[in-house]
């Protein structure tokens, strides 16, 4: 199976890109679930499955998930049945990556790196304290310093257009890590 992992920091680019390889490049996006509360602009089903908190802690109890992660005061997680697919893309935290480098050997991670200010930007119209998840997601991804050499970096410029993020995603699939 193909799978490309998407990680980095809040507004990196993530959940844009993920849309785009599923758009446009025939990927199959692996929808998660999280009890966090919905975006404005989030659609149900198409960006999370967003359920409640008893919800997810059922599907834990019922042994549903692949793995899950409670991060910035909500849980995530992926299904064992989604990744059944050829060719799939996910978006997952530091916890996350983790496992699944153990699980599939060939899955190509790539973690999306974004300067401070840049995501500062581009974050603005979200209600959200974008400070504090910062420091959280300095925090998670300290823990991936141990997978350096698994994990393939994409910097990500104030003038790169979404296309040429995957253009760099490309590039770097040519040449295996
Ligand atoms: N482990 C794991 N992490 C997830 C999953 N779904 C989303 N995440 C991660 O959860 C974190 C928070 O996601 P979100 O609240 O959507 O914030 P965003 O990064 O600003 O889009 C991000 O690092 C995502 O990569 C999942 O199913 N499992
Ligand atoms: N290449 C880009 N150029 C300009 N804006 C972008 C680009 N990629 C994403 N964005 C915008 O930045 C914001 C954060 O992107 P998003 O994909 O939601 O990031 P994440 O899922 O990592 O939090 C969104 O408003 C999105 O439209």
């Amino acid at each position: 199976m193909s799978l490309i992992v998407l990680c980095g920091y809040s507004g990196s680019g993530k959940t844009t890109i993920a849309n785009v390889l599923q758009e446009k490049y025939g990927y199959h996006r692996i929808i998660t679930y999280t009890t966090r509360p919905k975006r404005e602009q989030e659609v149900n089903g198409k960006d999370y499955h967003f359920i409640s908190e008893e919800e997810f802690k059922q599907m834990i109890h019922q042994d549903f998930f692949f793995e899950w992660t409670y991060f910035n005061d909500a849980y995530y997680g992926s299904l064992k049945r989604d990744y059944q697919q050829e060719k799939a893309v996910v978006i997952l935290d530091p916890t996350g990556v983790k496992k699944i480098v153990e699980m599939d050997p060939d899955c190509m991670v790539f973690e999306l790196c974004i300067s401070k200010e840049l995501a500062i930007k581009r974050l603005k119209q979200r209600k959200e304290n974008i400070e504090k998840r910062r420091c959280k997601d300095e925090e998670a991804f300290a823990q991936l310093n141990s997978l350096r050499n698994r994990i393939i970096l994409i910097p990500i410029e104030e003038n790169d257009t979404v296309e040429d993020v995957v253009k760099k995603i490309k590039k770097k699939r040519i040449i295996k890590v």
